[in-house]
């Protein structure tokens, strides 16, 4: 996830040319979580990349990721879990803003201290869940930015909203961005897995199968036990039905026949797909890194 803050030395309001950001991304989709227009179009450097939903990431990439993201050249980089009551790395924020801030010439001009930021990222990425993570750690009040487990939940750039009483700070909540062009059809499936895409633009029963798919490329095979499986299977259909069947997702359905109608009970694929896909975004199939 991708998380950008905007900054601009003084009271008033955030605007988009301010020149502090920061960019909030998915940890399972390190690379692939982000949108090359927020650098390229709004040319705004430096910034403090956040990677989100490390609980639900294999922490053994960490090293990988950052060596990858040195590369090219991000080096502010915070990896957080915003659904944990207190997290160590939400509560660094503040202080490594300000110290970027503070060792940034460029960005001392005003005498007014108090800073406010932008955050960015691709929808779903916890932009919101950040915010209201900073201001339980910093300020001990309550939400101020609405949560939702789909995409699309933030419309409109929202009022500013503190986070910090010392330094007195500032974000801005966005509505998450995709760049217009998905760069391959693997990067789609990869955003579409993390919840970035709504799922029935793409379809339940595709994102499941990709899932499956990614699952057993990582050799992370805890779906076997998890829904009374054999051994891992490639077969979408197969799986589907297993859990289907386990957790009682069926449906009654009648056929009519020369002989009369036949009344009988299938697997719920759709219901099923549905319950894989949010246990993998839950952390129940294991923690992973797409990229
Ligand atoms: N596991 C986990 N889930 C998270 C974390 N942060 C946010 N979420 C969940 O991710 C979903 C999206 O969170 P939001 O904060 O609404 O994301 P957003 O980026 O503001 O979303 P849009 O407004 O749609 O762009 C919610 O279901 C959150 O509970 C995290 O660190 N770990």
């Amino acid at each position: 996830m991708f998380c950008t803050f905007y900054h601009r030395g003084s009271k008033g309001n955030c605007n988009l040319y301010s020149k502090w950001i920061i960019f909030l991304k998915n940890k399972q989709i390190p690379l692939s979580g982000r949108n090359p227009l927020f650098q390229d179009t709004l040319n705004v450097r430096p910034h403090l990349l956040v990677l989100n939903k490390m609980d639900l990431a294999d922490l053994s990439s960490t090293q990988n990721i950052l060596k990858k993201l040195e590369k090219e050249g991000v080096r502010n980089v915070l990896f957080t879990d915003c659904l944990r009551q207190r997290d160590e790395n939400v509560k660094k924020l503040v202080p490594m803003v300000e110290e970027m801030i503070e060792t940034t010439d460029r960005f001392n001009r005003e005498e007014n201290r108090d800073y406010c930021l932008m955050v960015i990222g691709v929808p779903n990425v916890g932009k919101s869940s950040l915010i209201n993570s900073l201001r339980r750690t910093n300020l001990r009040k309550g939400r101020a930015s609405r949560v939702g487990g789909e995409p699309g939940i933030t419309k409109a750039v929202l009022t500013k909203i503190q986070v910090s009483e010392r330094p007195l700070m500032y974000l801005l909540d966005t509505p998450g961005v995709l760049p217009p062009r998905i760069e391959s059809v693997e990067t789609g499936m990869k955003l579409a897995l993390c919840g970035t895409i709504l799922d029935h633009l793409v379809g339940e029963d595709v994102i499941a199968d990709y899932l499956l798919f990614s699952l057993n490329r990582l050799g992370k095979f805890g779906y076997v036990e998890k829904y009374d499986l054999q051994e891992p299977s490639d077969d979408i259909q197969h799986v589907l039905k297993r859990i289907a069947v386990k957790l009682r997702k069926t449906q009654r359905v009648k056929a009519i026949t020369g002989v009369g109608n036949i009344t009988g009970t299938i697997p719920n694929y759709t219901a099923a797909a549905y319950h894989f896909i949010r246990a993998f975004r839950k952390g129940e199939l294991g923690q992973v890194v797409l990229d």
